[in-house]
């Protein structure tokens, strides 16, 4: 796992649109992991900008998202599906149903997890699948505790994320949803490359279990040590726990 230290979460949007660029020339024709939360944020807005300036196009390529909330009505404003149509997929030349994510609104949640696995699984995985991190150590939804090897799954949020996340529901706990779909760590591994962004000191003690601690189920991420191609790009603050 490489880490790389930028001065500010627009060096590191920078350096991960590089990445992005970088696949997209090689392979115009690219599945590309996508994330949701504010972390990624600066990196659509820099990638949009390069798109805009001609310099790279997503016509070609497959997104797949990493997870969803379950029990939000299809029209609500914090589904992922809505948050990536409007930071990403609307403002580039990715084709409308090129973006895929979980189906959270099926009668068979369990049903719509093997179909997503299976559908990511006919297109490859991806080649570089974009993460953020919780601040209790999620990468996707995939909360402390759960198993190192799993697959697309519902899972159940813990008590930490649903506070971090009662901002983007105007502060109100019983809004945020209990339970989502996730790609599972294993289907995370997939991917040929990993890249994550985390900025920020609410991040720092999860990026410091990441980097410096043991692979453990208790800090999800850490099983990114382990893959063969990973890079976290984090900003002086995300790393202010770090060991060295
Ligand atoms: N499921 C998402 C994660 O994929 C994301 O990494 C995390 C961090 O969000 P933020 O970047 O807003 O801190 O939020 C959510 O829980």
């Amino acid at each position: 796992m490489e880490l790389v230290i930028l001065d500010s979460a627009e060096d590191i949007a920078q350096r991960a649109a590089d990445v992005v660029e970088d696949l997209l020339r090689t392979k115009p024709d690219a599945v590309l992991g996508t994330a949701t939360g504010s972390s990624p944020l600066p990196l659509y807005d820099e990638l949009v900008r390069r798109y805009e300036a001609g310099r790279i196009s997503f016509k070609d390529v497959t997104g797949f998202m990493l997870d969803e909330y379950v029990g939000l009505p299809a029209d609500h404003p914090e589904r992922y599906s809505a948050f990536m149509e409007t930071h990403l997929r609307s403002r580039i030349d990715m084709a409308p149903g090129a973006l895929h994510g979980p189906d959270a609104l099926s009668d068979d949640l369990e049903a719509a997890c093997r179909d997503y696995e299976a559908q990511m699984a006919r297109a490859g995985y991806c080649d570089l699948q974009i993460l953020g991190i919780g601040t209790d150590g999620h990468i996707g939804f995939n909360e402390p505790g759960g198993a190192l090897d799993s697959v697309t799954h519902v899972g159940v949020l813990a008590e930490q994320t649903r506070r971090d996340n009662a901002r983007f529901f105007d502060g109100d706990l019983d809004a945020v949803p209990t339970h989502c779909l996730t790609q599972g760590l294993s289907t995370i591994m997939r991917a040929r490359r990993l890249l994550l962004i985390a900025t920020g000191e609410n991040k720092a003690q999860a990026v410091a279990h990441l980097v410096d601690g043991e692979v453990s189920a208790q800090w999800p991420a850490t099983v990114m040590q382990n893959h063969p191609d990973a890079l976290v790009l984090v900003d002086p603050q995300a790393a202010s726990l770090l060991r060295r």
